[in-house]
Formats: structure tokens, C-alpha cells, sequence
């Protein structure tokens, strides 16, 4: 995977750690675009404050990079609540929910990114405490094991996940709110990069924004990222201005194509034209063709493919598009042979 595509890949700077945090707005108005979810969550954060109770459980998905991070951390904010952050894959065993469920103050929000990854028995557990409040813990071991009921302060459990299609049914009822967060088009991408680039304090025209921002892939972190590598050319190529042409310059670079699609994107196309003759193929073969997981290609390459029209689902696998050919440069075989 790309490093701009995984902040939290090692090989990432502690500044550019440090960059990313400055970076996340803090408030609703902050935080730009997703225009329908963000009204939704504006009047049940609104509602929830004004009757003093917890807000119900916030469910958050779609693929990475979007904001559901940032937007957890912006409903504590906005709530004026404490916030404990763990993930799907840390909480091992019941025990370790247990734990952070009672340090919970009332209204709270308890975090768990990638919920998708909760172990089955963590994720039982999790039910009682969403519904009622209430967790069983175990006293002692042994002969004199018993359990416990324990009521716990009022909470919000946000939940965020990239595969929502893996969530279990019973856990995803148990979510009175559920966003899905939408890829960014040009022009809202175009705000944030104005917006980080204020932050940062770097020189940029409208026109250089607005390059970078139509080539993120519809994603703010790609194109916070993005900003950042223009940045370092600007200073080094330029006079530290971002203009078109040093953005161009940039992002030709950093292989990244007039389209947003940077090289797995592009492997992925090719792979399904050259060794499949466009499609349908598998997700499983297309993964091993070009030696990248499988999830991740299922969750963070396909939906923006599909989304840009250059790759359909069917029931017997992927197929790209005449879109694809055209994009690559390839002839397209559709028109010849077929007889409609
Ligand atoms: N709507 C937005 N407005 C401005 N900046 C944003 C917005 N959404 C995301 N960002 C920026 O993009 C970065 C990545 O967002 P975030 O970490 O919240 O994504 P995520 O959905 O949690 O991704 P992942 O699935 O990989 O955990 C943030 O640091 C923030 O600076
Ligand atoms: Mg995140």
C-alpha cells in the first residue's frame, strides 16, 4: 500500500503523525462536507445535550480516511464528554471491555475503531452494556467463581468500521445512529486542502488546491497528505508557492495520474485487461495477481474504481469498464463481436 494512503504505517515521520493532528478538526464547523450525515448528527448531538442524556450509539463507516476518527473525537468535543479510544482487535478477551466500561463517566463515548474485528465473546459482552447499562463480571475464580450484575454510568459507544458488510446483524441493530460517510468530490476536497494549507502556513493559489484536491481519490487524507509532499517540492523546486504547475510537477512525482488513481489503482486495471481479458474475475485471483490482500483492495482500491466508473461488480466477479480502456489508452473490445 502506498504511504499516503496508511498514516499509521511505521514508516510514517513522528511529524508527520504530528502534522495529521493538527490537521483534524476539532468542531462540527470544522469539519467539511458529508452534508446529510453532519445535519443528522448536529440535531441528535443537539437533542441529547438539551434532554442531558447520553447520545444513542453512533455507528460509522465507510472506507478509510474519511473522517471517522476525526468525527468521533468531534461528537466528544461537541457533546463536552470524556473519550476513550481501543479498537476491535486490542479488546482480547471480555475482561478488557469490563475495564474501560466502568471507568466511564456518565455521557461518555468509548471508541472502538475497527468494531468489524471484535472477537465474538467481546462482542456478546458488548450487547448487555449497549442496551441496559449493565455488564456481568466475574468475582473470584474457582469454587467460589460467581457473577455479578453491574450497572454502568450512561454511555456512547462509537463504533467505526471499512467493512461494514462484516458487522453481525445483532450488533448493528444495537446502533441507534448510523452514518456512512460518502468519498469527497473536488470542490470539498479543494476547501479542506485551503483549510490545511492555512493551518500549515504554506503559500497555495486556488488552482494549485484545487489540483491536488481532484487527484486525492475523493479522500481527505490523501489529499492532507498530498499537500504535504507539494509542500516539500514547492520549497525545494520552487519559490514555495503551490501553484498548478508545481502541483503538476508534484503529483506526476509521486505517481499519482490525472485521475487520482495512483499505481495499485492503475495495477489493478491493467492486471484485469491484460491477464483476464477484462473480466469477470475474482477478487481472490485479481489480490494474487497483484500481490495485494484482498480486504484491502476489497475496501479501499475496489469502491473508488466502482465509484469513478471503472469497475462493476457482477455476480460472477469484477469486470472493468469502457471508461478503463479509455483511461489506459487500450482499445476497447466491446463494440466488435458483440451482436446488439
Ligand atoms: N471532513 C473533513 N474535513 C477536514 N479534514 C478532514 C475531514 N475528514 C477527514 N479529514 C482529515 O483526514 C484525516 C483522516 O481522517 P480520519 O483519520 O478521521 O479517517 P478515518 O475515516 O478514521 O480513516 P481510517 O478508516 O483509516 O481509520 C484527518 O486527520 C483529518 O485531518
Ligand atoms: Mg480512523
Amino acid at each position: 500500500m502506498n504511504e499516503h494512503l496508511d498514516p499509521e504505517a511505521s514508516n510514517l515521520t513522528p511529524t508527520d503523525r504530528d502534522i495529521e493532528r493538527v490537521l483534524r478538526p476539532q468542531a462540527f464547523e470544522d469539519f467539511t462536507g458529508q452534508e446529510k450525515v453532519m445535519e443528522n448528527l448536529k440535531i441528535f448531538v443537539q437533542a441529547a445535550k438539551l434532554r442531558g442524556e447520553a447520545l444513542d450509539h453512533v455507528l460509522l463507516h465507510g472506507p478509510p480516511g474519511l473522517g471517522k476518527t476525526t468525527l468521533s473525537h468531534i461528537i466528544a468535543n461537541e457533546m463536552a464528554t470524556g473519550i476513550k479510544v481501543t479498537s476491535g482487535p486490542v479488546l482480547d478477551k471480555p475482561g478488557d471491555l469490563a475495564g474501560l466500561l466502568t471507568g466511564l463517566d456518565e455521557g461518555d463515548i468509548l471508541f472502538i475503531d475497527e468494531i468489524h474485528r471484535l472477537s465474538p465473546l467481546v462482542e456478546e459482552y458488548l450487547y448487555s452494556a449497549m442496551e441496559d447499562f449493565k455488564i456481568d463480571i466475574m468475582l473470584e475464580t474457582g469454587p467460589n467463581a460467581r457473577s455479578v450484575q453491574i450497572s454502568l454510568n450512561p454511555f456512547t459507544l462509537v463504533g467505526a468500521t471499512t467493512r461494514s458488510g462484516l458487522l453481525t446483524a445483532p450488533l448493528r441493530a444495537r446502533f441507534g445512529i448510523n452514518a456512512r460517510l460518502a468519498y469527497y468530490d473536488a470542490k470539498l476536497l479543494t476547501t479542506i486542502v485551503l483549510r490545511s494549507s492555512d493551518i500549515l502556513k504554506t503559500p497555495i493559489s486556488d488552482e494549485g488546491a484545487y489540483e491536488i484536491a481532484r487527484r486525492s481519490r475523493g479522500t481527505p487524507r490523501i489529499a492532507n497528505a498530498l499537500l504535504r509532499r507539494t509542500r516539500d517540492f514547492a520549497q525545494i523546486k520552487g519559490n514555495g508557492t503551490i501553484d498548478t504547475e508545481i502541483a503538476r510537477y508534484a503529483l506526476n512525482a509521486l505517481n499519482v495520474d490525472e485521475h487520482g488513481l495512483d499505481e495499485m489503482d492503475n495495477k489493478i486495471l491493467v492486471t484485469i485487461i491484460d491477464k483476464f481479458k477484462g473480466g469477470p474475475v475474482g477478487l481472490k485471483t485479481i489480490a494474487t495477481a497483484v500481490g495485494e490482500d484482498e480486504g484491502t483492495i476489497e475496501e479501499v482500491y475496489e469502491p473508488f474504481l466502482i465509484q469513478e466508473g471503472y469497475i462493476m461488480r457482477t455476480s460472477r466477479g469484477r469486470e472493468v469498464t469502457e471508461a478503463a480502456y479509455k483511461h489506459l489508452k487500450k482499445n476497447f473490445p466491446g463494440q466488435t463481436g458483440k451482436l446488439f
